[in-house]
């Protein structure tokens, strides 16, 4: 990226307010909410692969590991760009001169990969009309939480956290940029039945790499070797993509590394350094009451 833009849009930054506002009663950032009806009305094509996710959820990994499937383990093609840029964000409407998602998608060759955090009754109708591929990575809430947390800490489009007291309430009633986990976890798990979604856990990708990026390939309609399969995995391990500029988020305008990386911890259960005794009570007491009959299972440790 030309460092003019990123000054530019640095400055912008430092002046501008973030806002928060409902599309039907989902918080949403009100440059979102603004730009509604463009992003709503997205025209997706038949061949785009879609990422979704509830934010933080291992959004930035899956993208590489697709973007490597498609490039049949290029790993020099796939340094073409930072992954804010080649992934588009749908929903996402930066500071000017950086391009909305909807306009950087729009510029693209086919197949694109996009990205977006958005609850599946918000997602713009094409992705279904077109029968749209997506990967939905899931995440347990409460490293999501944590993560989260330091995310709004560094995030300049995004709200300040507060406390990390305050952050829990706010976090477990729904009411942080993109709303409830909750919500979103069993929305896009009840939508498996209806659409193409291929439903990955955080959790499970840590565990076994190999094995996801390998139910990826298949959904994807690909057959790599395993040489190829295994360079992939290590270009999108943990300390490679900390490593590399164009995932680290290193190049990224609107986010201060200086408190907290993007490539923070990567692991599972994180949780257990930031919870206290009782919010943990509060949570798992708050969890079974909306995850009963989900049929969705969370792990909190491995
Ligand atoms: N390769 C790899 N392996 C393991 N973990 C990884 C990897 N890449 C990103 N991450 C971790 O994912 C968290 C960031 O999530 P997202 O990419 O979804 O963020 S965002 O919502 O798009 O801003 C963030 O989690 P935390 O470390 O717990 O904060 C990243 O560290």
């Amino acid at each position: 990226m030309d460092p003019r833009t990123i000054q530019e849009v640095v400055k912008k930054t430092e002046n501008s307010q973030v806002t928060m506002r409902h599309i039907e009663g989902v918080p949403l950032l009100g440059s979102t909410c603004d730009a509604w009806d463009s992003i709503y009305g997205f025209k997706a094509r038949g061949d785009d692969i879609l990422i979704a996710t509830f934010p933080k959820a291992g959004t930035t990994w899956m993208q590489e590991i697709v973007d490597l499937i498609l490039l049949e383990g290029d790993v020099e093609k796939s340094r073409r760009a930072p992954s804010f840029i080649k992934v588009p964000f749908l929903e996402l409407i930066p500071l000017k001169p950086m391009p909305s998602g909807v306009e950087l998608a729009q510029t693209m060759k086919s197949p694109r990969v996009l990205k977006t955090h958005l609850p599946i009754n918000l997602l713009p109708p094409s992705f279904w009309e077109k029968n749209v591929k997506a990967v939905y990575v899931a995440r347990n809430a409460k490293d999501c939480m944590v993560s989260y947390y330091y995310f709004q800490k560094i995030s300049k489009s995004l709200p300040d956290p507060g406390t990390w007291e305050n952050y829990f309430s706010t976090f477990l009633s729904g009411d942080v940029p993109w709303g409830s986990w909750f919500d979103h976890v069993i929305g896009w798990g009840k939508a498996m039945d209806k659409h193409q979604i291929l439903f990955i856990f955080y959790e499970d990708m840590i565990e076994d790499p190999m094995r996801e990026i390998r139910k990826v390939m298949k959904f994807l309609g690909k057959d790599l070797s395993e040489e190829v399969l295994e360079n992939i995995k290590y270009h999108t391990s943990f300390q490679a993509m900390k490593e590399n500029p164009m995932t680290n988020f290193s190049l990224h305008p609107n986010v201060d590394q200086t408190i907290s990386l993007f490539m923070r911890k990567g692991t599972v259960g994180d949780w257990r350094n930031h919870f206290s005794v009782a919010q943990n009570i509060i949570f798992d007491e708050e969890y079974k009451k909306k995850m009963e009959g989900s049929g969705l299972n969370f792990r909190t440790e491995l």
